[in-house]
């Protein structure tokens, strides 16, 4: 399926483009770097955060923990993480977007001096991790299993580095089974969401979002992926009134 999205930063110049390759999807996440936080908070009313909550209390991280936030952006679950595992513990955010890991390392300065000192930003590659086998007590991606292009690689990946019988916790929209909830879903970035970005110039990088959801995977899909890579328990959480969901998956 086709997912379109301008093929040069200069939103002038827009030409559709295939959205395949990571260089493509790492540009577009450039791209939305100065606007993601305002507009996630403007667009889910603050609720992104109560399901970030939720995705990190799942994980079950505690004080002295190593933990990893895969395709952290601009920090909010690598945040929530270095509250949760303390001064003695350790918190890693990794991202292949320097514009998403610039926007997260201004945050960690302005948000707190002696908070968030236990944060390392990574540029890196969710598909390659560059970590050790069985290093993290907990990991957690919030919104970036669908953006990767390698979903099953992926999962591996998290699987290698995690600790055995730690949990990582991987939200993201809900691909429903039920045609009314993603009509609703369409809806919403159809009629608020893109309209919204078309403000910042960003019509099309937020168009993304419905045919990324498309070719996502239904809770039941991710639970199987994740049993079929090898972890040893897997469930889907629909949350958000349905509208995202979290799998929680033990190594
Ligand atoms: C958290 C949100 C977006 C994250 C996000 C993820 C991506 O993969 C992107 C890719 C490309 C561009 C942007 C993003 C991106 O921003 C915001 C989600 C907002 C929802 C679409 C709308 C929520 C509407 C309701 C007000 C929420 C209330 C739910 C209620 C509890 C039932
Ligand atoms: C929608 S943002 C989510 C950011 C943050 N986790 C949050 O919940 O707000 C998706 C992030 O995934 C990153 N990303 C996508 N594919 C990646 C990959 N293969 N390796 C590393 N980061 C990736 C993007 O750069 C972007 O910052």
């Amino acid at each position: 399926m086709a997912t379109f999205v301008p093929s040069s930063s200069s939103s002038s110049t827009f030409r559709p483009t295939l959205l395949r390759c990571s260089n493509e999807r790492r540009e577009l996440f450039s791209r939305i770097a100065p606007v993601y936080d305002n507009l996630n908070d403007l667009l889910s009313l603050g609720q992104h955060r109560v399901w970030k909550r939720m995705a990190v209390s799942w994980t079950g991280v505690k004080f002295g923990d190593r933990a990893l936030d895969v395709c952290c952006g601009s920090g909010d679950l690598s945040f929530l993480l270095s509250d949760k595992v303390g001064s003695h513990g350790k918190v890693i955010g990794l991202d292949f977007s320097k514009d998403q890991l610039s926007i997260a390392s201004s945050r960690q300065c302005s948000l707190s001096k002696k908070r968030f000192t236990n944060i390392e930003w990574v540029e890196g590659d969710a598909l390659d991790l560059p970590f050790s086998d069985g290093w993290f007590d907990a990991i957690t991606m919030g919104y970036g299993l669908r953006n990767v292009v390698d979903k099953r690689k992926a999962m591996q990946e998290i699987l290698r580095v995690l600790k055995a019988g730690a949990t990582v916790s991987i939200l993201d929209f809900n691909k429903s089974d039920d045609s009314l909830a993603s009509s609703v879903t369409e809806w919403m970035i159809d009629n608020i969401v893109v309209p919204v970005a078309s403000v910042y110039d960003l019509s099309e990088e937020y168009r993304y979002l419905k045919s990324s959801i498309r070719e996502f995977l239904t809770g039941k899909e991710l639970e199987k992926l994740a049993l079929e890579v090898g972890f040893s328990a897997a469930q889907h959480y629909e949350i958000g009134g349905g509208l995202m969901g979290c799998l929680v998956a033990k190594r």
